[in-house]
């Protein structure tokens, strides 16, 4: 059985919308909404027939296909700068720290803090496996392409880049994080902010958040006790980012108090190490197991594989891995290893 990444198209609506709907809520990149999905994927239309070589505010949306039966099993999104259309809010954690002589005492206080810091930068998100897929190195594979095609599109992207894992929701489907600061102002539940964030976009959330930096020490303790934690499902993802070089550095997201990963786009493990090569032979029987990538913006493919390095800028692939991105000897692919 073998997957290929590529880029996703309008008839992949159902395929989405299907998946959209077994992510349980909070995942605002993938709203099991039709309509928002429809406007996703025209949007990834335009950033891949877009010509130009520049910084844009494109948003590409790939999919995870079964070269056999053609079925989608998995998704991921890249945006190539946040904050164009809106700014981009976070929350920033910070310490204030003041002493009294009289008391000899000195008091620590952290605050959170509205940001707008991290506009400008790269985003990459909406990273979905079906459930029926995990655990094989599958996650991986789509979660890495993204670098791969990062790499060979670097001038449409941003020299910073983030990452936003979910926040902790409990049994009920509530966020502690909302309940104790933004659902205070907005006179909703989560689940109805949430629904109407996957329908209508964020901006509601920013217009009405308190502007002033919040103390957390009068925060309640189920509000406090989740600032940057991520959503237990979130765990696979984080370990993923952290092992290409992605920090936990206090942004936070303002929704759902879940942790705002950050990288130097170019210390990327899988962007740095990521090098194109001309294909010399496509039979390689034996060789380092790699993720491989062909083709450019809309046919962009990527897949595993295994390669040889040869001298002179050379590289040999496995048949399989050839097949599957549909390359010949003569053209190049971008690798990094496995
Ligand atoms: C995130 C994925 C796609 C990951 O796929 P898999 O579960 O198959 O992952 P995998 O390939 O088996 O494992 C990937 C790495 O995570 C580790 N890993 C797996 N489960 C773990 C857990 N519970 N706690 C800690 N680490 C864990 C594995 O050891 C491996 O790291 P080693 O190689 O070190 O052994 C999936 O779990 C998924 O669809 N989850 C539900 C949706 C979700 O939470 N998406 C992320 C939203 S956040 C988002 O979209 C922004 C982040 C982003 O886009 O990158």
């Amino acid at each position: 059985m073998s997957f290929r990444l590529r880029a996703a198209h309008i008839d992949d609506l159902e395929h989405l919308y299907e998946m959209a709907k077994l992510t349980g809520g909070g995942f605002t990149n993938l709203p099991a909404d039709k309509a928002a999905l429809t406007k996703k994927l025209e949007r990834a239309d335009e950033a891949f027939s877009r010509t130009g070589d520049e910084l844009g505010d494109d948003v590409f949306t790939l999919v995870l296909e079964n070269t056999e039966t053609k079925q989608v099993r998995g998704t991921c999104q890249l945006f190539s700068q946040v904050g164009q259309q809106w700014p981009f809010y976070s929350y920033r954690l910070n310490t204030l720290t003041q002493h009294s002589q009289e008391l000899d005492r000195t008091v620590r206080a952290e605050l959170l803090s509205l940001v707008t810091d991290l506009e400008g930068s790269s985003e990459v998100g909406g990273l979905f496996l079906h459930p029926g897929e995990r655990a094989g190195g599958l996650g991986l594979l789509l979660a890495r392409s993204r670098y791969l095609f990062i790499a060979m599109h670097r001038a449409r992207f941003a020299d910073r880049i983030l990452a936003e894992l979910r926040g902790v929701i409990d049994d009920r489907g509530g966020s502690p994080f909302w309940d104790g600061v933004a659902g205070r102002f907005f006179g909703m539940t989560f689940q109805e902010a949430d629904y109407f964030n996957a329908t209508n976009g964020n901006q509601f959330i920013a217009d009405l958040m308190p502007k002033h930096p919040v103390y957390v020490e009068m925060l309640s303790d189920e509000a406090r006790k989740v600032i940057g934690v991520p959503h237990p499902t979130g765990r696979a993802a984080m370990r993923m980012l952290e092992n290409e070089g992605f920090a936990y550095e206090g942004y936070v997201d303002i929704f759902d108090g879940g942790p705002t990963m950050t990288a130097r786009t170019d210390q990327v493990k899988s962007i740095r190490d990521a090098r194109p090569a001309n294909v010399v032979a496509t039979d390689l029987d034996i060789g380092e197991r790699a993720l491989v990538a062909s083709g450019h913006l809309d046919t962009f493919r990527s897949a595993y594989g295994m390669r040889e390095m040869v001298e002179g800028g050379g590289i040999a692939i496995d048949e399989i891995c050839a097949r599957t991105l549909g390359v010949e000897p003569g053209d190049t692919v971008w690798s990094v290893a496995r």
